[in-house]
């Protein structure tokens, strides 16, 4: 049996370092030591102080940044390079889709680099486009879209070639506060009816509770996990009864003691 089929873990973060330009006088301690595991199916967001290197978590996740020290393993096997089963969506959709490619182009350019003959590409974008409601854009290009329609091509664009594990960093920061709702829940029914792990970086604290299963809490720079917090709300969430449930607001107010500065467990 092959390592992959052998664990239900389909990311193991074990004791990470990053140091940026190590060995040099402008050193930089981004992340001190960090572990956590994430499970195939769940659903975990990452909260932590601004600086705390979460975005530099998710390049050593991603692949695209070397661990000064640790371990990485995606699906058991370590991490060496950008997995394949990976997808990433950022929160600057405006420039990770190319303006002067259509929206399907866009969407079917990961299916292009894979080898993918172009019948089944167009087929494979047109179903991942519907699955995010924009069946009917495939020949505008981005910048005809609203940036929330955009961001739903890029997720479109992640989601093409079914990766196991989808990685978001504050993929809804740049949209309006109607849009961030309405984006939040088609990830979670994309993460339903697919069965995908996703892991999202996140500044809200709200947010983070409305999407996930847990919650790994970073405490201030450089990094250690503070705590990992259960979110147990059941999968069925809804806007305005989930943020106004009594669990919601226990579990908000125990997540703003520990990412507060004043908090008396602050770095
Ligand atoms: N390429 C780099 N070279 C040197 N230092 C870096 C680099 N990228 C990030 N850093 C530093 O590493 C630390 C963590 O940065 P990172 O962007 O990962 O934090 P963050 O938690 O995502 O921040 P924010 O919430 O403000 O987006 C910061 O002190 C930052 O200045």
């Amino acid at each position: 049996m092959s390592n992959a089929t052998a664990t239900s873990e389909v990311l193991t973060v074990e004791h990470l370092r990053k140091i940026y330009n190590e060995g040099k006088p402008q050193a930089k301690t981004a992340i001190d030591d960090v572990s956590f595991t994430v499970s195939k199916g769940e659903f975990v967001c990452i909260v932590g102080p601004s600086g705390a290197g979460k975005t530099t978590l998710l390049r050593c996740i991603s692949g695209l940044a070397k661990a000064s020290s640790g371990t990485l393993a995606f699906e058991g096997t370590p991490l060496t390079a950008v997995p394949d089963q990976l997808g990433l969506v950022f929160q600057d959709y405006g420039r990770s889709l190319y303006p002067w490619f259509t929206n399907a182009k866009n969407v079917g350019l990961p299916l292009a680099a894979r080898g993918m003959p172009k019948a089944q590409r167009a087929e494979r974008v047109s179903e991942v486009l519907a699955k995010v409601g924009l069946g009917h854009v495939e020949k505008q290009y981005p910048w005809e879209l609203s940036g929330g329609m955009q961001q739903r091509v890029a997720i479109a664009r992640a989601l093409s070639y079914k990766p196991d594990l989808l990685l978001m960093d504050e993929p809804f920061a740049s949209v309006d506060a109607q849009t961030r709702f309405d984006l939040e829940d088609l990830i979670l029914t994309v993460r339903r009816e697919l069965g995908i792990t996703v892991v999202l970086v996140t500044h809200d604290i709200d947010e983070a509770i409305y999407l996930s299963d847990r919650i790994v809490v970073l405490s201030g720079s450089p990094s250690r996990v503070r705590e990992v917090v259960d979110v147990p709300l059941g999968r069925e969430r809804e806007q305005v009864a989930t943020r106004a449930s009594d669990e919601f607001l226990d579990l908000r107010r125990h997540l703003l003691d520990l990412v507060m500065p004043h908090a008396p467990h602050a770095a």
